[in-house]
């Protein structure tokens, strides 16, 4: 498709995109890539600007085969109707809230995603872990900003536990509030680069954002002092675009706060995220040791030679045995459908 128009190389257009779209609908389609999904719609934004268009699919699919917010999208010039998403080279998803049989699209195309963790009473090493698991099987990068650095006294200690996760993991220490602190930030969004922000509820996603944009264009809210807990303040997902003077000039995505992060179909990810576990179950003697009382399990040998730290273990097994019980229940629905050849 030639030099891409300056608006798609801002919004991230590469040649893994651009190689999905012959020279035939090169010259019949529009590429445009979705800033925001509403109930029925989605806002594009292409060469031609900025628009609301229907969310609709030529064809019923899964729930993966809807757009979702960071979606290239071809549509067509005259009706602007969707045509086709094209592949995404990173996908952000979770079983929604409340029904977890069913998958809720977060973000696509993310390149970079901000686990975001406050350094206040709710500090929680799992959870971060958890979040980790989470970008390995989304397939971008992880960056730990560690925010409320001014509410902790010893923040350099949560520093050291965050960075002691994984090897070479970059962490972040932060005031969300100033615009200084999160300068550093910028770097992991430079132009054409979408990094997503996910946390809990409360832990400063928003105050980011509006603190890298420079603007308060998203509403926050002051949490309770007295449980550290957050109201959910984020509803819209959308993507902020980084002007270049305010940091990179690439996209922010906030998401809505999350009260538990549900883990399912993360196999994956938290094999490679716990690499130093899945090693030692590879010695066990039987394939299939609970790593309970059999003879010949190499993770409580592991254990008992001070190798391997015993809550990392059992973080470890809590995760592995949600995600066998969580993604047990999305592959018998399924099937269900495939059988059933019914709607979602
Ligand atoms: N002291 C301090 N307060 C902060 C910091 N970052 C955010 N806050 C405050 O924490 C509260 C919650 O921040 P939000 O940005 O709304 O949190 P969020 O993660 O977007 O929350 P949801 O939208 O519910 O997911 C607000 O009162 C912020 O002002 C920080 O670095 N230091
Ligand atoms: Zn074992």
């Amino acid at each position: 498709m030639g030099t891409p128009h300056p608006v798609l190389a801002q919004l991230g257009w590469t040649s893994f995109f651009s190689g999905q779209v012959s020279a035939e609908q090169g010259a019949t389609c529009l590429p445009v890539r979705v800033l925001s999904v509403h109930r029925g719609r989605v806002t594009v934004l292409g060469e031609e600007g900025e628009e609301s268009i229907s969310s609709r699919m030529p064809a019923q699919g899964a729930a993966e085969d809807r757009p979702t917010v960071g979606d290239w999208l071809l549509i067509d010039p005259t009706t602007r109707g969707i045509l086709r998403i094209l592949t995404r080279t990173s996908l952000f998803k979770r079983p929604t809230p409340g029904d977890d049989r069913r998958v809720q699209l977060i973000a696509a195309n993310v390149d970079t995603l901000f686990v975001v963790a406050s350094c206040n009473q709710d500090f929680n090493i799992a959870r971060i872990e958890r979040y980790l698991v989470l970008t390995r099987e989304v397939g971008a990068r992880p960056v730990v900003v560690l925010t409320k650095a001014d509410l902790s006294p010893t923040p350099d200690h949560l520093v050291a536990a965050a960075r002691a996760l994984q090897a070479g993991l970059q962490v972040e220490l932060v005031d969300g509030r100033d615009p200084a602190s999160v300068a550093r930030l910028a770097s992991y969004c430079g132009f054409g680069e979408t990094v997503a922000l996910v946390g809990s509820s409360g832990v400063g996603k928003s105050t980011l954002v509006n603190t890298l944009r420079g603007s308060d264009g998203i509403q926050t809210q002051s949490i309770r002092e007295d449980d550290g807990k957050g109201r959910h303040t984020t509803t819209v997902r959308e993507m902020h675009r980084l002007t270049d003077d305010a940091g990179g000039g690439g996209w922010l995505v906030d998401t809505p706060g999350m009260r538990e992060l549900q883990m399912s179909e993360v196999a994956t990810g938290v094999t490679e995220v716990f690499d130093d576990v899945t090693a030692v179950t590879l010695e066990c003697r039987f394939t299939n040791c609970t790593h309970g009382d059999e003879p010949g399990c190499a993770i409580r040998a592991a254990i008992a030679a001070g190798d391997l730290d015993p809550a990392r273990v059992e973080r470890w097994d809590k995760l592995a045995r949600e995600d066998v019980a969580n993604s047990g229940v999305v592959a018998v629905r399924r099937a269900r459908l495939q059988k059933g050849g019914g709607r979602r």
